[in-house]
Parts: C-alpha cells; sequence; structure tokens
C-alpha cells in the first residue's frame, strides 16, 4: 500500500504505522513540475479561455487538518489543498504525533486529542496561520518551540499579541521581542482573556481552538478595533464541524467556548479557495476571452468571496450559475473605492485590476496589508512604480491608478510573497512586453498550480532559474 499513494508532503503515506515506513524526504515533493526554485517570465496575453477546477481552500484546510488532530480517533479532510502552508500544518501535527496518511486528494487524521507530543519543535515553514493557530494549542504541552526557516518573513511577523494573552492564562513564554524563535509552556487555566484582534484575526482563532481542551474554557474579549472578520467565523464554522460548542456576539467581540468539550472525529470536505480564485477572476476579467470556475460555493464564508462582487463594481462581465463562475473578459473597468478588511487576501489580485482600470482605486482599511509575507502596501506601491503606474499610500490604505497601456519589459520583485506574484503575473499577462518575477516559486505557498492553471487557460511561462531566495 505504501508504495501506491502519493505522498505530497513528503509524509508518510500510509494509513498509520506500517511494519517498515519508507524514508521520508526531507524536502516537500513538488507536484507542479517546476524547479525547486524559478523567476517566472510572464509573457503578454492574447486572450484566456476554458474552464478551471478552483483549487481547495488554504484556510479551511489548515483549519480541518489541525481540529482533526485535536480529536480522538480518525478523520478524512476530503480534498485538502497541497501548498506548502497546507504541507507545514501536516508536517506540524506528526511532529506533534498526530498519524498523518495521504490516501488520494484526501488525508486521513489520527488525531492526539487534547495531547500533543511535549518538549518537540515545530517549524510552520512561513505560514502565519498555521504558526498562530498551533501556539495557541502549545498550551496544552509542557514545552514547544517554533521556529522557522522564513526570518525574514515569518520570522518578522508580530506575534506577541497573542504570547500575550497566553502569559495571562498562566503560560510560560520565551520569545524574540514578541517574534520567533518562542518557546511555550502550559499548562493554561480557563475563563475571561483578553486578546488584541487589531493586527491579526489569527491570535483570537489560536485561543478559539484552545478552548474547548480547557477545562474552564474560554471567554474571549477581543479587544481593539477587529479586523478580519470572516476568518473568525470560519473558525467556528470549523469547530462546529466537528461538534464543538461555541457563541458568538455579532461583531466578534466576546466569543465564549465552554471547556471540557471533544473534538469528534469524522469526515469534512474542504471547499474551493477564494483568494487564490481571485488572482484567475482578474486574469479573466482583463484579458479577452472566457473562463469558467467551477468548485467555487455561493455561500461561503471567505471573505474574499466579495472579490466577485468588486469585479462586477468595477464592470466585469462575471456570473454565477451554481458554485460556478464565468467570466466574459476584456469589458472596460474602472475604479472603485472600498474597504478592503473584509476580503484581505484577494485585495492583491483586486489591485492588478485596478491597475488596469480607468481612474483611481483605493482600498481603504488594509493597514493589517502591512503585516503578511511583506509589506502588501509599501511594497506594492514599490512594484507598481517599477510598472510606471502612480500609487499612493497611507499608514492604512493603497491607491492605484489605473493605466490603458502597461509597458512591461522589467524585472519585478516578487518579495517572496504569493499574493503578490499573483499580482504581478495578472498584470503581465496584460503587458506589452514580457515580466520577469523573481522569486515566483513561492506561489507554492498557497496556490502551487497556478501558473499551470493559467496555461490551461491559454497563458504562456518561461520558469529560468531563480535569481532570488
Ligand atoms: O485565519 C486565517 O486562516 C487567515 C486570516 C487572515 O489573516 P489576518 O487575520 O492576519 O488578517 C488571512 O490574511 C490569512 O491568509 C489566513
Ligand atoms: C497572509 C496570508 O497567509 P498567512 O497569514 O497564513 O501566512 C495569505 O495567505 O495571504
Amino acid at each position: 500500500m505504501c508504495s501506491t499513494l502519493q505522498v505530497p508532503f513528503g509524509l508518510h503515506p500510509c494509513p498509520f504505522p506500517c511494519a517498515s515506513p519508507p524514508t521520508e524526504p526531507a524536502t516537500l515533493t513538488r507536484m507542479d513540475g517546476l524547479p525547486e526554485k524559478f523567476d517566472v517570465i510572464v509573457y503578454p496575453a492574447a486572450e484566456l479561455r476554458g474552464e478551471l477546477r478552483a483549487q481547495p481552500s488554504k484556510n479551511y484546510t489548515t483549519r480541518y487538518l489541525l481540529a482533526a488532530a485535536l480529536a480522538q480517533g480518525e478523520t478524512r479532510v476530503v480534498g485538502a489543498a497541497t501548498s506548502e502552508d497546507a504541507g507545514a500544518m501536516l508536517r506540524c501535527l506528526r511532529d506533534w504525533g498526530a498519524g498523518v496518511a495521504l490516501v488520494g486528494e484526501d488525508v486521513v487524521i489520527r488525531g492526539f486529542g487534547a495531547r500533543p507530543s511535549a518538549g518537540v519543535t515545530l517549524n510552520p515553514g512561513n505560514a502565519g496561520a498555521v504558526a498562530r493557530f498551533l501556539m495557541g494549542v502549545a498550551a496544552l504541552t509542557t514545552g514547544t518551540t517554533f521556529v522557522t526557516d522564513y526570518p525574514d518573513s515569518l520570522g518578522k511577523r508580530p506575534q506577541g499579541d497573542l504570547l500575550e494573552a497566553l502569559e495571562r492564562l498562566g503560560a510560560r513564554i520565551q520569545s524574540q521581542e514578541g517574534r520567533l524563535p518562542a518557546t511555550i509552556s502550559g499548562p493554561v487555566r480557563g475563563g475571561v482573556v483578553e486578546v488584541s484582534a487589531e493586527r491579526s484575526s489569527q491570535y483570537a482563532s489560536a485561543l478559539m481552538f484552545l478552548a474547548p481542551l480547557l477545562s474552564g474554557g474560554l471567554d474571549l474579549r477581543l479587544t481593539g478595533d477587529i479586523k478580519s472578520h470572516a476568518p473568525l467565523r470560519q473558525t467556528l464554522d470549523t469547530l462546529a464541524a466537528f461538534g464543538v460548542q461555541a457563541s458568538a456576539a455579532g461583531d466578534l467581540s466576546r466569543i465564549t467556548i465552554p471547556g471540557g468539550q471533544a473534538y469528534r472525529a469524522g469526515r469534512v470536505t474542504v471547499p474551493g479557495d477564494y483568494p487564490g480564485s481571485a488572482a484567475i477572476l482578474a486574469a479573466a476579467a482583463t484579458r479577452p476571452g472566457v473562463v469558467r470556475l467551477t468548485n467555487l460555493r455561493e455561500h461561503d464564508l471567505q471573505g474574499e468571496r466579495e472579490a466577485l462582487a468588486v469585479l462586477q463594481e468595477m464592470g466585469a462581465d462575471l456570473t454565477r450559475e451554481g458554485d460556478t463562475v464565468t467570466v466574459r473578459g476584456g469589458q472596460p473597468l474602472h475604479a472603485v473605492t472600498r474597504d478592503g478588511d473584509g476580503f484581505t487576501d484577494a485585495v492583491q489580485a483586486l489591485t492588478a485590476a485596478a491597475a488596469l482600470a480607468s481612474g483611481t482605486t483605493t482600498w481603504e482599511n488594509v493597514a493589517t496589508l502591512r503585516l503578511k509575507e511583506c509589506d502588501r502596501i509599501s511594497d506594492t506601491r514599490r512594484e507598481l512604480e517599477r510598472l510606471g503606474l502612480t500609487v499612493e499610500e497611507t499608514a492604512d490604505s493603497l491607491t492605484v491608478t489605473g493605466t490603458p497601456a502597461l509597458a512591461g519589459g522589467v524585472t519585478a520583485d516578487g518579495h517572496g510573497d504569493h499574493r503578490m506574484i499573483m499580482l504581478l503575473t495578472v498584470l503581465g499577462l496584460n503587458a506589452q512586453a514580457p515580466l520577469r518575477i523573481t522569486g515566483a516559486h513561492h506561489i507554492r505557498k498557497s496556490y502551487p498550480q497556478f501558473f499551470r492553471h493559467l496555461e490551461a487557460l491559454g497563458a504562456r511561462f518561461e520558469y529560468p532559474e531563480a535569481t532570488r531566495a
């Protein structure tokens, strides 16, 4: 059985201990057939045409895998993402003692319940949500250390708000001034605790995953100007899918999760991914042709679903029939002004559409974009200016004036950020001369098939050796 299953994450493939497990590859096995590290040269696309199935959701995959590990017994996560972030979660859960088996496109997890192993060092790669969710759960252990092999990206992202909340609950913490590496030791008590939700919703989500396994539960008070409501609702949705009771105020300022509960093992199916699909839809809207994207649930809690409405407001011919979205591209687009916090992971994709629209688009209330894989406000301004666009930024907004003719013919910096790479790729497809993007392999963080999907629609790329790590 071991030899017949695919091992996309370099993990043990067979459902639970084999007599002689195969040697694990140290690195992620790539399924996109592309070099380990590459730049991409994006050629102008005359049109984009065809049908794609939206890839599995990153945010639901990470949540379902974690909840499955926190259950006792076996859970089948149907159609899990194969991105680096999904792989990072699987690796960490396995290192904490979960059984992990890849069966076709599904992952079968044998959970450790409330008892992840103590004294383990976890490396969540560059995955913010994975790191934070696991840091919350680490309070169940007598010591877990978190490191990252992305010191310039995840290593710079702030963890202090979560670490301070855990400390208030009784955890002992060592960190580099609120950044990784960090060691977290429980036990913690339950009860009322404040956590800031101003910089990231992931801190509160982390405590939500921990809460049901504490005898006293948690009464979370979310402080500050709460950002990214949608992922918090996805966490509530996940808890419900695993039989965990929780209640929340309408504005999410208070979330109460009784203690002494158990996650219920079972079977969950990962829906399609809106943030990644937003980039495909932006590409489709800006080029002639007809693109159909299936597997996009109409009633879904991913905030980036709103990207469809934003593209429509910009003038895109975009229609939905059930789970299938059709874009008839090449319509003239015009600028909008929107609060971007509700669709934070689609702002980059929509910025590509804005750069090609008439007028000046502003995304307001997007300060959290500065705290992602790169500074998605200043770094985006720099890259767009390099392409000849007029861009302005404030502490919490990004303003882009569109151009009818993008010259291209330059090398842009992908900043090691998958969403920046998506943005630049959409621009490259629309430029007059090819555009090179450095470090394009970082697309694998959330959307390993991104270039292959666009190729299936008629786009053309070259993948020279990377000039950026
Ligand atoms: O909870 C999650 O899975 C996520 C929450 C969001 O982050 P913030 O809450 O930091 O905005 C989002 O940007 C990230 O990609 C995934
Ligand atoms: C910011 C992102 O992810 P994370 O915070 O999980 O690293 C993202 O997917 O755009």
